[in-house]
Parts: structure tokens; C-alpha cells; sequence
């Protein structure tokens, strides 16, 4: 498979280990989290992440979700303490959601599936850049929060205004003073554990941090999601739609817990 890998049966999760072997790797993402088989580690700290809304430059659509990105050059929007040591810098934030709202997440909770997952991707400063740190199996960390159908999320209306703007993969609008601690849930209690990117190259260099309790949004929202497309202007129109990893092998690892 040439890089144009997707989600669809021709391109998608189950065909990706043709162009990238590590897809069947010993740490790849997600996976299925099971509460009771988590084990609670008191050493774990409380999670610090702390956003400075001036950071934030635009949303754009990438063919594969939608994604804010935030200026790095400095320590102004970052995540310590959790699992992880040392700073690591916001770089960016996307989502994975289904074609209905009883599917969309990457994790799974014992085999629950949410309609959508938030991943707020960090990179570990001890390395020069996102993309070095990109390889390096402390290079980032990755916390995830899922959306759970209920009532409209008002904290997500301004990123589904800007919607209209990037429909079609390759478009980007600026999009200033957003602070993505409003998609956080009330508690920060979560389940971490050592996996991967969840989509090519797959690299096995992230933290996972994921949140407990999630966020609410409703079906109408979630339809605003459903009218982006993967294609580019000009192409066939194929709606961006379940666009998530199904869970992976755990392969022997600990999952551990913030929480009793
Ligand atoms: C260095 O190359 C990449 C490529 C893709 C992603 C995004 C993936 S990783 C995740 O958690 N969800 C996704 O869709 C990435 O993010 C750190 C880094
Ligand atoms: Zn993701």
C-alpha cells in the first residue's frame, strides 16, 4: 500500500501493516480497557495540564480528522506530572468519531465504544522538536477524553462553527484563543499505560493517558462532525466517518490507574 492509507476497506486499519510491519508491534494503540484487570498505583501523580489559549493558530482538515495546532516554541501550554516526567508541550488536538453514535472512540472501556474520542497530543521537551520525539518511545504523550452522547457540549460549539471552513482535506483556517482545557472532564482521574501512534507510521512512542469520565456531546453535534469529508475539493465526496483504530493486542501490558 502506497502511503495513502484511510479507514476504508481497501486502505484501512486492517490493511496498514502491509506498508507498516510495527502495526502488529509489541505496544501499538488502542486498546480495550479493562477497569477490573487495571492495577490502582498510588504513585501515580494528579495530572498538571495547563493551556494558555494565546497559543492556539488554526483548525484544519488533514484528510484524516480535524486538528488544532498550537505554537510550541515555548512552555506556555503543557502537560506534567501524571505518569511522565519533565514538561512536555502541547502541539496539537484532533478527534476520532463513528458513522453513529454507538461507535467513534479508539479506546474502549470493557468493550464499551464511545461516539468519539479527544486526543490532545503533547511531545517531551527533553527531545528538540515534535518530530524527533515523535520516535523515542518517551516522546509523547497523548490524553484521551471521550465523548459520550448526551447533552450539547457548548465548550465544543466554536471548534463546530469553524467546521464550515475546512470541509475538504487540505483546508485550514486560523483559529486564535481556543483553550482546549474546556474539553476536559470534571475529574482528571485516569488509566495510563506505554502504546503507539494510532495511525500510520504508528510509532510506538506514546504515553497514554486516558481520562475516565467523559465529556457530553449530542447527536446534532456529532452530525456536524459527520459532514466533514476525506476527500479534497473537486474529488467524489466521501464523508469522514469512522475514523478510528480498533483496539489492539494488549500483549502482556500493565494498564495502570490514577484511582481506587
Ligand atoms: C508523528 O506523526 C504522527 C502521525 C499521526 C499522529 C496522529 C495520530 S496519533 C493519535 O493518537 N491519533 C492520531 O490520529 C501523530 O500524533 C502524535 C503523529
Ligand atoms: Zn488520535
Amino acid at each position: 500500500m502506497s502511503h495513502s492509507w484511510g479507514y476504508a476497506p481497501t486502505n484501512g486499519p486492517d490493511k496498514w501493516g502491509d506498508s507498516f510491519p510495527i502495526a502488529n508491534g509489541a505496544r501499538q494503540s488502542p486498546i480495550d480497557i479493562q477497569p477490573a484487570a487495571a492495577s490502582y498505583d498510588a504513585g501515580l501523580k494528579p495530572l498538571c495540564l495547563q493551556y494558555d489559549a494565546s497559543t492556539c493558530l488554526e483548525i484544519l482538515n488533514n484528510g484524516h480528522s480535524i486538528q488544532v495546532t498550537f505554537l510550541d516554541d515555548s512552555d506556555k501550554s503543557t502537560l506534567t506530572n501524571g505518569p511522565i516526567s519533565g514538561v512536555y508541550r502541547l502541539k496539537q488536538f484532533h478527534f476520532h468519531w463513528g458513522g453513529a453514535d454507538d461507535r467513534g472512540s479508539e479506546h474502549t472501556v470493557d468493550g464499551t465504544k464511545y461516539a468519539s474520542e479527544l486526543h490532545l497530543v503533547h511531545w517531551n521537551t527533553k527531545y528538540p522538536s515534535f518530530g524527533e520525539a515523535a520516535s523515542k518511545p518517551d516522546g509523547l504523550a497523548v490524553v484521551g477524553v471521550f465523548l459520550k452522547i448526551g447533552d450539547a457540549n457548548p465548550n465544543l460549539q466554536k471548534l463546530l462553527d469553524a467546521f464550515d471552513g475546512i470541509k475538504t482535506k487540505g483546508t485550514q483556517t486560523s483559529f486564535a484563543d481556543f483553550d482546549p482545557a474546556t474539553l476536559l472532564p470534571g475529574s482528571l482521574d485516569y488509566w495510563t499505560y506505554d502504546g503507539s501512534l494510532t495511525t500510520p507510521p504508528l510509532l510506538e512512542s506514546v504515553t497514554w493517558i486516558v481520562c475516565k469520565e467523559p465529556i457530553s456531546v449530542s447527536s446534532d453535534q456529532m452530525a456536524k462532525f459527520r459532514s466533514l469529508l476525506f476527500s479534497a475539493q473537486g474529488e467524489a465526496e466521501c464523508c469522514m466517518v469512522d475514523n478510528y483504530r480498533p483496539p489492539q493486542p494488549l500483549k502482556g501490558r500493565l494498564v495502570r490507574a490514577s484511582f481506587k
